[in-house]
């Protein structure tokens, strides 16, 4: 048994990988990748289209063959089918939220916890909201929304009943694609705040283009660039990395160096406020 500790530390639902390799028909798209997340920190994967982002995270999740290794604390990931992956603790969102839109928030959560339910305590949840829904519902801000057909919910709710659905699943490991995507400011505030109390007791990955939420949240941060890792630390060291800039300078445009180009104050330390 590894240690558990919180604070970034190493523990049983720590995230490590190393080596990752995912070929499609000759092309290398992940290619010797390694970093590893752990409870207490959000972690942050970035990079320009195509650098390997999605791919890392579908290597890990078992939607795509890989080579190398991607441990869940002792136990190795790579190799198992999509759903054992799922039973050990690994959820992930997608770039599009793939909630039910004709079914009510509570209906949503409520399927998504029978994926771990014994059919006995799903009858006994009929009676009334089920205590792992209820905390979900709380965390992420949902509880007012119970019987709103997911359809309905603002964007940027959808998310967070995506993420809501992963936490009554009482996955261990979030991998969350793109989470604030089309959002508005005030909601990519709100996520970020939620996925810094999700990430107090659970392994949090991002994957993100939002340079400025990624320098609001991030803790520590991996920048992927065709395939490989480019540079990996804090936000502040990778943003003083010279090879990461050149490479927003050359794909990403003024918009996005700029963004990088920024080092605010609290960032310019080693780690962001949540820490302290
Ligand atoms: N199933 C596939 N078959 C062939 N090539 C693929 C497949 N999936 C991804 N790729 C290629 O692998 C590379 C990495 O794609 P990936 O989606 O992981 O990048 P990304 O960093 O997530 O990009 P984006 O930010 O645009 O989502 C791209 O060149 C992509 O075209």
């Amino acid at each position: 048994m590894t240690e558990r500790r919180g604070g970034g530390g190493m523990t049983d639902d720590s995230l490590v990988v190393t080596d990752l390799r995912v070929e499609f028909s000759g092309f290398v798209a992940v290619d010797g990748v390694s970093f590893d997340a752990h409870p207490g920190e959000v972690r942050f994967l970035i990079g320009p289209n195509g650098a390997g982002k999605t791919t890392c995270i579908d290597a890990i999740t078992g939607l795509s063959r890989a080579t190398g290794s991607a441990r869940l604390g002792e136990r190795e990931l790579l190799g198992r089918p999509v759903h054992k992956i799922v039973r050990l603790g690994v959820g992930r969102t997608f770039q599009t939220a793939s909630v039910f839109d004709e079914l009510s928030v509570l209906q949503n959560l409520d399927i998504a916890a029978g994926l771990h339910r014994r059919s006995t305590s799903l009858l006994r949840a009929r009676r009334g909201v089920d205590a792992s829904v209820e905390q979900a519902l709380e965390e992420t801000g949902l509880a007012g929304e119970l019987t709103t057909p997911a359809g309905i919910l603002s964007h940027g709710q959808k998310q967070w009943l995506e993420i809501a659905m992963l936490l009554v699943q009482d996955a261990r490991v979030l991998l969350l694609d793109e989470p604030v995507a089309g959002m508005s400011h005030d909601e990519r505030t709100a996520t970020g705040e939620l996925l810094q109390r999700i990430a107090a007791k659970r392994t949090v990955l991002v994957v993100e283009h939002d340079m400025d939420f990624m320098r609001r949240f991030a803790t520590r941060v991996t920048v992927l660039h065709q395939g490989k890792v480019l540079s990996q630390g804090t936000v502040a060291e990778v943003q003083a990395d010279p090879k990461v800039q050149e490479v927003y300078l050359g794909t990403a445009g003024a918009a996005t160096t700029a963004a990088m180009a920024v080092v605010p104050e609290a960032a310019a330390g080693t780690h962001t406020a949540e820490e302290d």
